[in-house]
């Protein structure tokens, strides 16, 4: 009601003015005025009168019992500013906490879109396990990189079951990630003789390079059967790593055009489109080209090691899919697998130079077990305080602060706390601020793996306080892979080596945030071998 009197007081005057001055086509000129001035008037008291700013006009943050603040950013463009930069789990966190009453859910807009972030398990647990957040809101760069057909952006119905359904029961199942063993094992010892290499020549190693180059090959063997040797494939392996580089790139970039789509027409300064369909043919031709290799040496009885192409290609009637949704899942699967695995590891092994203590800790519970045996996934498990590092790594740097990839709401959801959250509305969960919150973790700050030994908290979507996965129906299929991955590596690189820190490269834990959140300056260490007949 306000608003409309506002914008006719302020237009009317416009309009009589031409009619004084006795002009036509300044008539046309004023109209033109009136209007812009009527536009700008309404979009002002619309977005003064929006807590949560111009997505959340109209009271849509207040139909609950209890009203969703948040702030208001600016007129059209919300808070992208403050999110499209910098470090927006850190930034948001600041935001939930700078009341005395810390805010379980924020309601913000970025451009056109409402967003809500939870930065509580309460909330979080409500959002994430809600079957009207089990949609995901997509953006160009997934939709272009043909991500909408695979397991991450697929919508929730009958095809993005049937991915998971498959997924779960091959590529995940406890039985395959035994059988790949292996290849975990394989991957680890090359990594480990190139680290004594480079650290003989160097006198410091470089971490990031080996975790990377042993990622991807692992998880190539596990959905490809294919691993590469850097001395015969060279040309492919860098034809794969720079694509897969590229498709990082361009999924972590900040697209402002899905925020502003009107924005497509003159602003692209990551040319997103451009890279995006010049990036796709050639994943086309890769992947192709190995399914191609395995159809014909292809064999009707699948072993439990059996790769996931094979497996793809032994769905039959309704679950067999069409060449380029295997394209894409398979694609997705060596995304998803290598960054997260090789992050997380290069996280861990920081935190074990920085407190040399826990490192020596670890080296005894290893030593106790497996004396200088080659250890294997069965005693990782029986090695509680590796556990707890993991852990703590997990709570302190969750690779996923904001859990990556955000949910959208299929319907109106009415919370406990008396909230509700509009359909079509984004939500986040800052897991970040929930795991440096000094209410639900005590010396959030301090590095310190005890307290998992002291209480054990369940990091695989079970417990809100520390869900680095997800939880829910879209939790992360691939946690126990990632999970045993980045434990045995941990545990093989500090039972071969001491890391001592690097005083050329004192260890750094600033952060960057791009689809994940990794070191923003690669770990450097003195890798001191400690016992030669812990072979490779
Ligand atoms: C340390 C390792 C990993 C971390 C921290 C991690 C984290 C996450 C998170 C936070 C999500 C979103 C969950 C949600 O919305 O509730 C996710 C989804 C997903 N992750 Fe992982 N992940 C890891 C390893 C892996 C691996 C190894 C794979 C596959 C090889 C994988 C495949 C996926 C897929 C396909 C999804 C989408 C699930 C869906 O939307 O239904 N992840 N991951």
């Amino acid at each position: 009601m306000v608003s409309v009197l506002d914008t006719k007081d302020t237009s009317l005057w416009v309009f009589t003015l031409p009619a004084f001055l006795g002009s036509k086509n300044l008539l046309d000129g004023y109209v033109l005025f009136a209007f812009s001035m009527a536009f700008l008037s309404l979009a002002l008291l619309t977005w003064a009168f929006a807590v949560g700013g111009i997505a959340w006009k109209n009271g849509r943050n207040q139909r609950g019992s209890v009203s969703i603040p948040g702030p208001r950013g600016l007129p059209i463009f919300g808070s992208l500013f403050t999110l499209s930069r910098g470090l927006a789990h850190r930034s948001l966190a600041a935001m939930a906490w700078s009341t005395r009453a810390n805010i379980p859910l924020m309601a913000f807009s970025l451009g056109s879109t409402p967003v809500v972030v939870a930065s509580h398990p309460s909330t979080a647990r409500e959002i994430l396990t809600s079957p009207h957040f089990a949609d995901r809101p997509i953006k160009q760069s997934a939709k272009s990189l043909m991500f909408s057909r695979a397991i991450g952006f697929a919508p929730n119905g009958t095809y993005w079951r049937l991915l998971r359904r498959i997924a779960s029961s091959h590529l995940f199942a406890p039985r395959r990630v035994v059988a790949h063993e292996p290849s975990r094992q394989l991957e680890c010892t090359a990594m480990l003789r190139n680290i004594a290499t480079e650290q003989q020549l160097n006198g410091t190693v470089s971490l990031r390079k080996h975790l990377q180059a042993a990622s991807l090959n692992n998880i190539m063997g596990s959905v490809f059967g294919k691993r590469y040797d850097p001395a015969h494939d060279g040309k492919e392996l860098d034809d794969l790593k720079e694509m897969v580089k590229e498709g990082f790139e361009l999924l972590g970039a900040f697209n402002w055009s899905d925020y502003l789509p009107w924005l497509t027409y003159f602003y692209d300064p990551f040319r997103i489109n451009e890279r995006c369909s010049k990036l796709v043919p050639r994943v086309r031709k890769l992947v192709r080209g190995i399914i191609e290799e395995h159809r014909v040496g292809q064999s009707k009885n699948l072993s439990d090691n059996a790769d996931f192409v094979d497996v793809l290609l032994s769905l039959e009637g309704e679950e067999k899919l069409q060449e380029d949704d295997m394209v894409a899942v398979l694609w997705e699967m060596i995304f998803r697998g290598t960054d997260t695995t090789a992050l997380l590891t290069e996280w861990v092994m920081a935190e074990l130079v920085l407190h040399p203590g826990a490192q020596e800790k670890l080296q005894r519970e290893i030593d106790s077990v497996v004396g200088n045996r080659t250890l294997t996934d069965a005693d990782v498990a029986t090695l509680s305080y590796l556990q707890a590092v993991v852990k703590e790594t997990l709570r302190v740097h969750p690779p996923g602060p904001l859990l990556s990839w955000a949910r959208l709401s299929t319907s109106d959801v009415q919370l406990s706390n008396g909230m509700l959250i509009p359909a079509n509305t984004t939500a986040m969960v800052n897991m970040w601020a929930i795991t440096h919150d000094p209410h639900v973790w005590e010396d959030p700050l301090e590095f310190r793996p005890e307290r998992f030994l002291e209480t054990d908290v369940d990091v695989r979507g079970g417990d809100l306080r520390l869900a680095p996965f997800g939880a829910g129906r879209r939790v992360c299929p691939g946690k126990n892979l990632g999970l045993v991955t980045v434990t045995l590596w941990v545990a093989k690189l500090v039972h071969r080596f001491t890391w001592v820190e690097d005083a050329g490269h004192p260890v750094d834990l600033d952060e960057v945030l791009k689809l994940s959140c990794e070191m923003k300056h690669p770990l450097h260490g003195i890798a001191v071998q400690r016992n030669s007949s812990t072979g490779f």
